[in-house]
C-alpha cells in the first residue's frame, strides 16, 4: 500500500497521509510525497494545497517511531530532521494557500507539519500537542519556530512547554486551530476554501509574498536550523532513546 495519496480536486490537491496502522506517522516514504505534492502544486491547475490522514483516527502521529529510533547519534539524526525542516519550510513558504485538516489526532511532528500549513480545521474532539518535551527532545522539524510566528508567543510557549495533548476547544481558543467541524470532511474543506478557490492564483501568491517577506527580513529559516540542530543535540541522550524505548515496548515493537 502506497504511504500517501495524492489526489486532484476541482481548484486543489489532496494530499493524504495513508499509514492509518501507524496512526498516519511521517516515514520517508511521506516525506517523498509531500515534496511530490510541492511540486505538482506549481501547475496553474491548482490554487491550493490540503494535506489530511486516512481514517477518523489520527491526521499524523509525527515522525515514525520505529524508524527513526535507528538514528542515534546527533549526525544520524540531523540529516533526518534537516531534510523534514527544508520540506515544511517550503510549505510554509508556497506561494499558494495551503490547509491541514486535523481529522483526528495529531501529534508531535504531526503538529509541526500542521503548523507549517497557512490555515488548519480540525474534528471536533480531537486532540493534539505538541508532545515532544515528553521524549525529551525539543520540535526538530521546525515547528517550534514556525509556531512561535503563528500564535502569540504566550500560548506557543504555553503549547511547547507543557508538551500536553489539548482538546479542540483548547486548541482553536490559542489559534492552533482556526475552525472546527462536525460530520463530513470533504464538505468542511470545500466550504473552508471555497472562496480562495474564486480569486485569481496571483492575488493569493501576492498576499503569500507578504507574509514571506516578514519571515525572511526576521531569518526565520536561520532560526529554524538552529532548532534542527538543537533538537539533534538532544536526540543523541540517553534520557531520549529511553522513552522511545519504553514507547515501542508498550506497544510489542521491540
Ligand atoms: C521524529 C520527529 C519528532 C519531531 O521533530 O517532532 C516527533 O514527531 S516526536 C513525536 C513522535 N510521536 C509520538 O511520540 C506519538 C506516539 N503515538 C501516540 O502517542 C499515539 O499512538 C497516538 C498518536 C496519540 C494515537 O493513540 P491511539 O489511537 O491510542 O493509538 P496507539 O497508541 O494504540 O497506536 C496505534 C499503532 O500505531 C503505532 N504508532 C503510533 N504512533 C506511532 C509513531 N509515531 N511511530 C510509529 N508507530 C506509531 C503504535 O505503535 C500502534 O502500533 P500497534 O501496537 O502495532 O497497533
Amino acid at each position: 500500500m502506497n504511504s500517501y495519496i495524492i489526489e486532484e480536486k476541482t481548484g486543489y490537491l489532496l494530499f493524504t497521509i495513508n499509514r492509518e496502522d501507524v496512526r498516519n506517522a511521517i516515514n520517508y516514504d511521506v516525506m517523498e510525497g509531500i515534496e511530490k505534492l510541492l511540486d505538482m502544486g506549481k501547475d496553474k491547475a491548482y490554487k491550493a494545497l490540503v494535506i489530511t490522514g486516512a481514517g477518523e483516527s489520527a491526521f499524523c502521529s509525527g515522525g515514525d517511531l520505529s524508524a527513526f529510533h535507528q538514528l542515534k547519534t546527533e549526525n544520524e539524526s540531523y540529516q533526518m530532521l534537516s531534510k523534514m525542516s527544508s520540506i515544511l519550510y517550503r510549505l510554509l513558504t508556497y506561494p499558494k494557500p495551503t490547509l491541514a485538516i486535523l481529522n483526528g489526532s495529531a501529534v508531535g511532528g504531526g503538529c509541526e507539519l500542521a503548523s507549517a500549513c497557512d490555515f488548519r480545521i480540525g474534528r471536533k474532539g480531537l486532540k493534539a500537542g505538541f508532545i515532544q518535551g515528553k521524549l525529551a527532545i525539543t520540535t526538530g522539524w521546525g515547528g517550534g519556530s514556525i509556531l512561535l510566528e503563528k500564535l502569540g508567543i504566550t500560548n506557543a510557549l504555553k503549547l511547547l512547554m507543557t508538551a500536553d495533548l489539548y482538546d479542540s476547544e483548547q486548541l482553536l481558543a490559542v489559534g492552533f486551530l482556526n475552525e472546527l467541524y462536525d460530520g463530513d470532511q470533504q464538505q468542511a474543506c470545500q466550504l473552508y476554501i471555497e472562496k480562495m478557490l474564486k480569486l485569481e492564483t496571483e492575488v493569493l501568491s501576492a498576499y503569500k509574498k507578504m507574509v514571506v517577506r516578514k519571515w525572511e527580513e526576521t531569518n526565520l529559516q536561520k532560526r529554524i536550523q538552529e532548532e534542527v540542530s538543537n533538537c539533534a543535540k538532544l536526540w543523541q541522550s540517553e534520557a531520549h532513546h529511553q522513552k522511545v524505548t519504553s514507547f515501542l515496548l508498550k506497544n510489542k515493537k521491540m
